[in-house]
């Protein structure tokens, strides 16, 4: 768990609203988060933690509501500026997306050069550092195909993190893995939040969402129903739909 440093919101989602067809999905979704923040989203399948998460990201386009990054609104007409508030708002998927044709270094690399327009020798050097920082460097030129799925999962935070990212958005990150694989990836995401990556992350791994968290937000049919830190939430009488949300999935997964 980190401690915020400054005051002021590094990113804002004012009354984000999302249909598919007639189904409203997000019904006005307001969150803000500080710098060194780690915020997690949870609630039952469907409850639009996902939408919310590439809503954010606007691979899912608002229907309505704003998003501020650093105060300042994103347009996302403009293609330009999208781009380059994508890499400042990395996201991290439930499956991992990378190259099946590049080795972990280039799938890291590949970003470095066509969106940051490095040098490929600077690039490389850059990725390199990034896979080390997730602990892959010994598995740099291996291609997806000879990695476990954690594995996977790691380098595709480092293509992330390589970008500088200001915010991470990660969506379930672990939910695709086997479980002996989950650790090392829960272990990379709490080294990112002790050096200070702000984070918003959806999960059904109460567990880990307890002991990572600054704050925990629960939502349902498109709607945040309660947030707050984790003792808070998780424990407080007052927080009845949470807990009773967190008992059931304990009972399910043992989670
Ligand atoms: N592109 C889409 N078209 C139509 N419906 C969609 C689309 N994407 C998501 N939905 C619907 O939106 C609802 C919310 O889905 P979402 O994936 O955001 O929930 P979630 O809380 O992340 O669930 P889970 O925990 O299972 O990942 C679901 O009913 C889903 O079927």
């Amino acid at each position: 768990m980190t401690t915020a440093t400054d005051s002021a919101p590094v990113l804002t989602v004012e009354g984000i609203r999302k249909s598919f067809g007639n189904k409203e999905i997000l019904g006005g979704v307001d969150l803000s988060i500080r710098r060194g923040e780690i915020k997690v989203l949870i609630g039952p399948s469907g409850a639009g933690k996902s939408t919310l998460l590439q809503s954010i990201n606007f691979l899912v386009m608002p229907d309505a509501g704003r998003i501020c990054l650093e105060g300042r609104p994103v347009d996302p007409s403009d293609r330009k500026g999208l781009c380059l508030y994508r890499q400042q708002v990395g996201m991290i998927f439930q499956e991992f997306n990378l190259f099946d044709h590049l080795t972990a270094l280039g799938n890291v690399e590949i970003g470095l050069v066509r969106v940051k327009k490095m040098k490929r020798s600077q690039a490389r050097e850059r990725a390199m550092a990034e896979l080390e920082r997730v602990g892959l460097g010994v598995h740099a030129h291996k291609y997806p195909a000879e990695l476990s799925g954690g594995q996977k999962q790691r380098v595709s935070i480092a293509r992330a993190l390589a970008l500088d990212p200001k915010v991470m958005l990660l969506d379930e990150p672990t939910s695709a893995l086997d479980p002996e694989l989950i650790g090392e990836v829960h272990a990379v995401i709490r080294d990112l939040g002790a050096a200070g990556m702000t984070m918003i992350m959806a999960t059904h791994q109460i567990g880990f969402a307890r002991a990572l968290a600054d704050e925990i937000i629960f939502m349902e049919n498109g709607v945040v129903i309660e947030q707050g830190p984790p003792d808070k939430i998780l424990d407080d009488a007052d927080c009845e739909r949470t807990r009773e949300f967190c008992t059931k999935i304990t009972e399910l997964g043992g989670r």
